[in-house]
């Protein structure tokens, strides 16, 4: 969930793993010429506005270096790989909750190399024996404790929302109000970073050599734009002035997750599914790093 893993996180790896600060376009076969059991490749630029009006940052930073990931894998016989895909493969869903036989129709470019990504690792996987999962993220939200969300440019909502619980921005502006669901603005279903990380590790537990498995992550629950701003607001107690402005280019108008898969074959059971629980984690990080 950080964008800057050399500023302290290093100490949150645990015991047996090893963090590694590289960059994979150049690196990556001479860091897997050590032996690891496994890899969990997060790395990725992830902002759909972005992705749409510079692909050639996606394209490049996203697939052109973890083709050389999986090769520089494959070269040095790593066994195992856990893959952060993303919701955003789906594109406009036809049915909801989303599962994961569903068409994969991305309607934005940062979708599009996550997909892309996943087809070759299926390739990789069948050809060359990887145990391999992809972990279809929807809305990451909330915290652990110190580690949260602090990206050197936010463009996400709630932490957008809690900056102007803090006074630090004047308003959230709300991306269209003309959306096909129920109060017009966009839905999403967030998903604590805490059980997303729990999944990582029962996923890499999981993986079997040959097979490229994916799974969806989320709560199987949707809410609006503005239900999180009133969540935000009664978890805070601010006010949190909002302003409708246009819709934002690649945003869908509703994903919601289907995680049926990940709880049947993982066994993967979220703890902290109800937003005012994430949004509280989420305000406490950030007011901690507000006065720190
Ligand atoms: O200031 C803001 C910020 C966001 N939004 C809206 O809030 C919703 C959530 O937006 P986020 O930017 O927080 O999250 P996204 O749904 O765009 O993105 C998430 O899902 C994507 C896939 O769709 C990617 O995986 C991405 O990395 C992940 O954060 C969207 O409808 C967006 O339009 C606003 O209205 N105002």
């Amino acid at each position: 969930m950080v964008d800057d893993l050399s500023t302290g996180h290093a100490d949150a790896v645990p015991d047996g793993c090893k963090f590694v600060e590289a960059d994979i376009a150049s690196a990556a076969g001479e860091l897997l010429a050590e032996r690891f059991d496994g890899v969990l490749h997060f790395a990725a630029k992830s902002l759909v506005g972005e992705s749409m009006e510079q692909p050639q940052k996606y394209w490049q930073g996203n697939v052109v270096t973890s083709l050389r990931l999986l090769d520089a894998m494959r070269e040095h016989g790593t066994p195992r790989l856990v893959f952060s895909s993303t919701a955003a493969t789906y594109g406009e869903p036809e049915a909801s909750p989303i599962t994961e036989d569903l068409p994969t129709r991305p309607t934005n470019t940062y979708g599009a190399t996550k997909l892309a990504i996943d087809h070759a690792i299926t390739s990789y996987a069948t050809a060359h024996g990887i145990g391999a999962v992809s972990l279809r993220y929807f809305n990451v939200a909330g915290a652990h404790g110190a580690f949260g969300e602090r990206h050197a440019v936010e463009t996400h909502l709630i932490p957008i929302v809690l900056q102007v619980a803090l006074g630090q921005r004047e308003q959230v502006q709300i991306f269209g109000e003309d959306w096909p669901t129920a109060d017009g603005t966009c839905v999403r279903d967030y998903i604590h970073v805490t059980d997303l990380a729990d999944a990582h590790l029962l996923a890499l537990e999981n993986a079997t050599s040959g097979q490229h498995r994916i799974y969806n992550l989320g709560n199987g629950t949707g809410f609006s734009v503005k239900q999180v701003i009133d969540t935000c607001r009664e978890v805070t107690g601010h006010p949190i002035p909002a302003a409708v402005a246009p819709r934002r280019a690649g945003d869908p108008a509703t994903l919601v997750a289907s995680s049926r898969r990940a709880r049947d074959e993982l066994g993967w059971q979220p703890q902290r599914a109800d937003l005012g629980v994430i949004v509280g984690d989420a305000w406490e990080f950030t007011r901690a790093r507000h006065a720190s």
